[in-house]
């Protein structure tokens, strides 16, 4: 089951962008951390960021927050700068290392949140947060658990009342059930409020049941971007035996991202340019995971960026050189009914034929 709000509350009928990312890149001296990023984060997702170690999703996070600035190109949050006051009262940022006082109690952390955020302090919102993590107010930031340490710094984020929440790996070193509840606690308030998260996170089994959304980064570039459930029905995982290491004609004919053999059997993830035919094969939609472990194996494999993930600003528009639309997809359109641009459902040729049934890992039928 995938999270979600109403419309009303997200946002998505509006078509609101909560990020919005044009030709951004940053170096540091002559490495690029983040380049040629291009992408636009709707607002009201809940949004996985996804990348192997290195990726940029630290910069990525830090240049959104106004932590940092660009070297080139252009980062907008709720359509201001992250470096200006309408900037920053959108967004909160929880970076990795959770930066709090150890010294302090949890009652004077939360007293110096209010502190640093007149006119924007939701206490009982951060309080509920706290007490949801079972921590004593007079205990010491330093005697916390992990757990309990992520929940005072999403108590913080919540009490902003941010429009935008980044979490760099909220869920890191927790323990299963302590994950549960924080991802359940976060879910809860990003609905009450409507608020934009971005994740990123290690935890790719985990991802699918808490995001709608999904950013993958790879060598400092976006790789995919779009609603998890538009790039899955983009892909087809397809099981058979092969003859000779070749794949069959009719699935090698797809944009084959990732392949596995093991004996005569193969698994292929491939980007679907139609139907998959029918043949001595099963073919099944992947998970989130089959999807992003065949990515985050393929380095190469061509960027997919999803309309509902394109730009929609007029500076991308006048941008010189810009041809409308991301070079293999289709335009984007206004945003429909259900706030989704352009209505792209994948490729043609429909739904991969069969779906995957992730609980008895076999194909069944659509
Ligand atoms: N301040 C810096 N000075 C020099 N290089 C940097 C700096 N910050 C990041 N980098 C480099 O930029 C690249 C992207 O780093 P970043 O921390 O954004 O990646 P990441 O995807 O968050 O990685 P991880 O998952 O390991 O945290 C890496 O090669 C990193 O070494």
């Amino acid at each position: 089951m995938r999270p979600m709000a109403t419309d009303e509350v997200t946002g998505r009928a509006s078509g609101r962008t909560a990020i919005e990312a044009i030709g951004l890149g940053r170096r540091h001296r002559r490495r690029w951390a983040l380049r040629d990023c291009t992408f636009r984060l709707p607002a009201g997702r809940i949004c996985a960021l996804v990348g192997p170690g290195g990726a940029g999703k630290t910069t990525l996070f830090s240049l959104a927050s106004g932590l940092i600035r660009p070297s080139e190109g252009t980062v907008r949050v709720g359509g201001a700068a992250p470096d200006t006051a309408a900037g920053r009262a959108r967004v909160a940022h929880l970076t990795q290392g959770k930066p709090l006082y150890p010294r302090l109690t949890v009652a004077e952390t939360l007293r110096l949140g209010r502190e640093l955020n007149p006119g924007r302090w939701d206490g009982r919102c951060a309080e509920r947060v706290v007490q949801e993590g079972r921590m004593p107010l007079g205990a010491r930031v330093g005697a916390l658990s992990g757990g309990q340490r992520t929940l005072l710094g999403l108590a913080l984020a919540f009490a902003r009342r941010p429009e935008l929440l980044l979490l760099d790996e909220p869920l890191a070193g927790l323990d299963p059930l302590v994950r549960h509840r924080v991802t359940a606690l976060l879910l809860a308030q990003a609905a009450e409020h409507g608020t934009t998260v971005v994740l990123s996170s290690d935890l790719l089994a985990e991802l699918d049941g808490v995001c709608d959304y999904l950013l993958v980064l790879g060598g400092g570039r976006m790789r995919l971007a779009g609603e998890i459930d538009d790039v899955i029905g983009a892909h087809a995982l397809v099981l058979g035996a092969h003859r000779d290491g070749a794949l069959p004609p009719a699935v090698a004919a797809h944009t084959v991202i990732d392949t596995q053999t093991s004996g005569r059997h193969f698994t292929a993830v491939v980007r679907r340019k139609g139907a998959v035919a029918a043949g001595p094969w099963e073919t099944v939609e992947p998970s989130l995971e089959e999807l992003l472990l065949a990515y985050l194996r393929a380095p190469d494999a061509p960027a997919l960026i999803a309309p509902s993930a394109e730009p929609v600003s007029a500076r991308w528009r006048r941008r010189p050189g810009n041809k409308p639309g991301i070079p293999g997809m289709p335009r984007n359109g206004p945003p429909g009914p259900t706030g989704r641009t352009g209505g792209w459902k994948g490729p043609p040729g429909g739904a991969a034929g069969t779906r995957y049934d992730h609980h008895s890992g076999k194909g069944a039928a659509a």
